[in-house]
């Protein structure tokens, strides 16, 4: 029996994430490991990821152990994969996406976003708060990093009346029961790759042992749209900490992408939807209609704003 060595992040999250790829391989019969680290993303609490710096901080770390052999696989939600990957490293899986949505968690259960009232709104992600400050103005965002059950206490210590979060985390973790209001994903397009894991080895890797890897975790559907809508990051240089977003579903053979740009005082947004049938090519040409609308004005500008 072959056995696989998996990397992953320690927050409990990445945990289940890892121990569900691992379960799915025990499904294909290997055994596997865990061998889990704490990133630098985890580590520094203290600023917004868009000011942390350089891009993948959830994910260098776990690069080198694939480069070094120390680990065969390693996973990652594909939400937090840069556009950008080191070509001595391939993604071979997606695993079948859940809902992608976004969720607003609140001790209130009768809270919702289109209320008068001024609410206090944690999120970490630039791209909620500047769809927070594009639909419901009257909130203010505050800052809130940290994993899942770190955020939840804040949130029972009052730091917040509510917290912005995607419903696949809060769903693995159990904490569905303090959601109040599930938001539209036409409304609150969700972040590329939101809801999927993705599996990372090196190009070196057995390729029969790749072979076998993929045909365990792989979900081909989701595959499709997390191709496109890593094509349209790709083009416009999006990371984890640029509101840039995308989101692909699958209709029939067709693919339908809708990305879009938002300044991060969220009042420019250029948005589209396309459809096509080559993943790649239609997040080229979903890019293509971003630029042409002025994207990369609008990203030089919060690009200067992060990182002044
Ligand atoms: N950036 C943190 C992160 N990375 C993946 C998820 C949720 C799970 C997923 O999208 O697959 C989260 C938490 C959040 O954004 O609420």
């Amino acid at each position: 029996m072959q056995h696989i060595r998996i990397g992953t992040r320690n927050s409990a999250l990445a945990l289940w994430q890892a121990n569900h790829i691992g379960h799915l391989l025990e499904m294909a019969g290997f055994s596997y490991e865990l061998m889990a680290i704490s990133t630098k993303g985890d580590q520094v609490l203290d600023r917004s990821l868009s000011k942390i710096g350089s891009k993948g901080v959830f994910t260098e770390e776990l690069e080198t152990m694939l480069r070094e052999g120390e680990i065969d696989i390693a996973q990652h939600s594909a939400k937090d994969l840069p556009s950008h990957l080191p070509e001595d490293l391939e993604l071979i899986a997606y695993t079948e996406r859940e809902a992608a949505h976004d969720v607003v968690l609140s001790l209130d259960p009768s809270l919702r976003l289109d209320t008068d009232k001024k609410l206090k709104i944690g999120t970490s992600s630039t791209r909620r708060r500047a769809f927070l400050k594009h639909f419901y103005p009257q909130h203010e965002a505050v800052e809130m990093r940290g994993n899942l059950q770190t955020r939840l206490e804040k949130l029972k210590q009052g730091t917040c009346d509510a917290m912005l979060l995607a419903y696949a985390g809060v769903h693995r973790m159990d904490m569905s029961a303090y959601i109040t209001q599930h938001l539209e994903i036409a409304q609150f397009v969700p972040a590329v790759g939101q809801g999927s894991v993705a599996i990372q080895c090196a190009v070196t890797l057995d390729p029969s042992l790749k072979e076998q890897i993929r045909a365990a975790c792989n979900h081909i559907e989701t595959e499709k749209c997390l191709l496109a809508e890593r094509s349209l990051l790709y083009q416009l240089e999006g990371g984890c900490s640029v509101p840039v977003y995308g989101h692909a579903i699958l209709k029939e053979d067709s693919l339908q992408l809708t990305g879009g740009v938002l300044s991060l005082n969220g009042q420019q947004k250029i948005e589209f939807t396309q459809i096509g049938t080559h993943p790649e090519i239609l997040g080229k040409h979903l890019a293509g209609d971003l630029v042409n609308s002025g994207a990369r004005k609008i990203l030089q500008a919060i690009r200067a704003e992060l990182n002044p």
